[in-house]
């Protein structure tokens, strides 16, 4: 942790929306990374006066503002006790502090509209219960992100999931009403679909995703923009040895092998056989079927299971946990300790709360 360092704060929280959270991942994350020399630039910059003088900060924005006048040449020193001259430097006086109260009215108003913007943004955010988690095994501590912020954290007392068992009928009216991500528009999330995210989906992929369409719980699979930022993710960590809780027709599944190395191994449990079968000859066809090692089960006494044996403490590299959330907590705890120093959980839509009728 930087002892003493100066608070950080960011233009923008983004979507973390928590100058807390904020603060805590760049101490326990982003500082002890910093290489020294970056770090050493950062103090002297820290200081510098363009960053933090206001008369700076006010220049820089004057000259942004279209009616202010550019700033007056200065006085020439003839007869100081001209009239023409007084008057001059009277009305250059005036012009500098009409150009001054500009610039004060112009950063009220931007900053009345990013206050605006942040609060519209958080309310937004806080309406939506639809969040990926993500938890990563440090040393001591647990480093807890989220794509969308909750109200209130589980680094600061928060609960994560809150379920109620509803029936498939109503599950699916409120996953259909559940927005996409945090675009909050169907349209710019098809155009990114078909611009960005189809065009990088392997055939396999692509095959499965057509052949599960038809599956009347089709809306379990991931989606392939989230399976996207999940292979980011697995190459990010280098993850050799995975585990999946909740398997379905194997759409996160195929993708995790088809990104892994090759003689990498991942433990996939499903308390349904039947639906992975589904996706079966797909992942055959693909060529990674010896990558996965499906266990038709309840996930968490086969988590109970592996804990037994010492040698699976701490020796996986990735977790996606993708089943009942009810159980999510209990899948926690024993995760972070199957997991690597280092290693990634993902905890696909955690919603914070599912009300039957909503
Ligand atoms: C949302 S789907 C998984 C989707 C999958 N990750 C994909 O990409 O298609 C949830 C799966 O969890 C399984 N499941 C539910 N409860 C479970 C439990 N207690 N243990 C293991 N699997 C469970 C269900 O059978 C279902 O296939």
């Amino acid at each position: 942790m930087e002892q003493n360092a100066k608070k950080v704060t960011s233009p923008s929280k983004g979507l973390l929306q928590s100058e807390d959270l904020y603060q805590h991942i760049l101490e326990t994350s982003v500082y002890p990374r910093e290489p020294d020399f970056l770090k050493e630039l950062r103090h002297v910059t820290a200081s510098h006066p363009s960053r933090s003088s206001p008369t700076s900060a006010t220049k820089s924005l004057s000259s942004l503002t279209p009616n202010s006048s550019p700033p007056p040449p200065p006085a020439t020193p003839r007869s100081s006790t001209s009239s023409t001259s007084t008057k001059r430097v009277r009305q250059e006086k005036s012009e500098r502090e009409r150009g001054r109260q500009n610039t004060q009215l112009l950063k009220k108003e931007i900053l009345a509209q990013r206050r605006a913007q942040s609060e519209r943004d958080e309310r937004s955010q806080r309406e939506r219960g639809d969040e990926i988690l993500l938890t990563q095994r440090r040393e001591k501590k647990i480093r807890i992100f989220y794509f969308v912020a909750q109200e209130k954290p589980v680094a600061e007392g928060g609960t994560p999931i809150h379920t109620t068992i509803c029936s498939q009928e109503a599950m699916k009216k409120i996953v259909e009403k559940l927005p996409h991500n945090i675009l909050q528009s169907e349209d710019l999330y098809q155009y990114i679909l078909e611009t960005s995210v189809y065009p990088r989906e392997s055939e396999f992929l692509k095959e499965l995703r057509h052949v599960t369409a038809s599956h009347p719980k089709a809306f379990y699979s991931t989606a392939p923009d989230v399976g996207q930022l999940m292979a980011m993710l697995l190459k990010l960590v280098n993850a050799k040895r995975t585990i999946e809780l909740g398997v379905y027709t194997g759409y996160s599944l195929l993708l995790t092998a088809l990104t892994i190395p090759e003689d990498d191994k991942i433990i996939a449990i499903d308390v349904n056989r039947e639906t992975f079968e589904i996706g079966l000859p797909i992942i055959k066809k693909a060529g990674i079927a010896d990558k996965i090692d499906f266990i038709e089960s309840e996930a968490l006494p086969v988590l109970d299971q592996l804990l037994q044996n010492h040698e699976n403490k701490g020796s996986f590299d990735f977790a996606f946990v993708d089943a009942d959330k009810v159980n999510y907590w209990n899948y926690h705890e024993r995760l972070m300790n199957l997991l690597k120093v280092g290693g990634l959980v993902v905890y696909d839509n955690t919603p914070k709360r599912i009300s039957c009728d909503s």
